[in-house]
This record gives structure tokens, sequence and C-alpha cells, in this order.
């Protein structure tokens, strides 16, 4: 794994975004995995700027957003789907009907998993996936103890995720309990992984991502197996 160490989230931001930028500018129709969270607000900002400076368009992009909670609507505006329109989308030029997220209200969510997983497959892999950490070492949604080799699926959110997540709603009983999330499986496809990751409270779970075990109880630890993973960070590993 190749460890980029900086000294704040504007600097983490401005070394992810030249990696965004280099994957769309070498690829004739780039295809993004982007993350949610705080992590990468900043990211999406200098994006934005960029794309207004000209610097970069992405009318030949699309995206593959990696999780949606169940049961949200994308006018809700805890969905992601929110989120990505108001920090990203609704201020570059991306086609939005290119944006993809999975449908937090979908009647049968087991088979939106199922249509979300082809709709990856068949737009051809992920040339560039963007991932945040949990302070449990999830990935996506993909919480300690999912198989390895898991597609697009349901996942129950751990407490801690629920409490962690509590502080973007009014009251912890509004936090979702489940959630649709690409599966570390697809996720390992993607051509080329950025994983960011900011703040000391993440620094023990950073560490045994990157020097512990590989193991289904620490699921970012899996990034050791792949060939094409960054790591910027504020930590010292
Ligand atoms: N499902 C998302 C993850 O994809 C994200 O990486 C994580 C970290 O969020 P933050 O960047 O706010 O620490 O939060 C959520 O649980």
């Amino acid at each position: 794994m190749n460890i980029i160490k900086v000294n704040n989230n504007i600097e983490l931001s401005e070394k992810a975004a030249q990696f965004v930028l280099n994957t769309i500018s070498s690829k004739e129709r780039p295809i993004l995995g982007l993350a949610t969270g705080s992590t990468p607000e900043k990211l999406y900002e200098l994006l934005i700027d960029k794309n207004r400076a000209g610097e970069v368009s992405f009318s030949k992009v699309t995206t593959f957003n990696l999780d949606e909670y169940a049961g949200l609507s994308g006018e809700d505006p805890q969905s992601y789907r929110y989120f990505m329109n108001k920090h990203l989308f609704d201020h570059i030029d991306i086609k939005k009907e290119k944006t993809f997220i999975p449908n937090g209200l979908a009647l049968d969510i087991e088979e939106e998993c199922k249509s979300y997983e082809q709709l990856i497959e068949q737009s051809g892999s992920i040339d560039l996936q963007l991932l945040g950490l949990g302070l449990n070492g999830h990935i996506g949604f993909n919480e300690p103890g999912t198989p390895f080799d898991k597609r697009t699926h349901v996942v129950a959110l751990d407490a801690v995720t629920r409490e962690a997540n509590a502080r973007f709603f009014s009251h912890l009983d509004e936090v979702p309990t489940q959630a649709l999330t690409m599966g570390i499986g697809t996720i390992m496809e993607a051509k080329q992984i950025l994983l960011l990751v900011i703040g000391e409270k993440k620094a023990d779970i950073l560490k045994q991502v990157v020097h512990g075990d590989v193991s289904e109880n620490v699921p970012a630890s899996i990034l050791q197996r792949h060939p094409n993973v960054t790591i910027i960070t504020d930590i010292d590993v």
C-alpha cells in the first residue's frame, strides 16, 4: 500500500483531487466510485472549484456511490443521494443520469442490490474508488464480520456506526438500522483505490488496517491484498 502523509484536511483533499483529475484525464469514459461521510467533503469542494475554473470536465464521467441508507428517499437530507447532489453533483457538469447510488426506497432492497451490482458490471470496472474509513474499520457499510467475497448487499448497521453517524441526524433513533452497500468483493475489483483517513480518533484502526492481519473483523484490512491502493492520511501509520 502506498501511503501519503499529509498535515491536514486541505492537503489531503488537494492530493486526492489530483488522483481524481488524473483518472478523468487518462480515460475516455472514466468511472469513479464515490464515498460520503465528512472526510471527502473538502475534496468535493475542490472538484467543484476546478470544474468551474475549467480545469476538469465531468461530462463523460460515470459515478457509482458506495452505499445508501435503507428507507430514506433521495429527497431526505440525511440520504446519501441528497448528500452527493448537495456536495458535488448539483455544482458540476456531470450528467445526473450517469450518477448511480442504490435506491434506499426500493420496494425490494435485495433486488435493488442485485441490479446495482449488474449496473456496475455492465459499465466495466471502476477506475478509481474513493473510500473513507469507519471507526470500526468498515468500508462502505461493510461492517466487521462481513465476508470478503460479498457483492452489493443489504446490511444491518452496527451500533458503533449508528452512533458515529447520529451526528448527522437529530436523534439516534432516526438513524436507519439497515443500508445497501457495495460488497468488499465489488470494491476490490476497482482498478485503483484511494482511502482517505483524517483524525487521531482513527489512528488505532488505521494501524490495524495497514499492519494487522487481513481479517474480516477489520474489513478495510483486505486492502493489503489489492494491487493499487493509496492511503492519504494525517496519521503517522
Ligand atoms: N458509509 C459511510 C462510509 O462510507 C464512510 O467512510 C464513513 C466514515 O465517515 P466520516 O468520513 O464522516 O468519518 O461513514 C459512513 O459510515
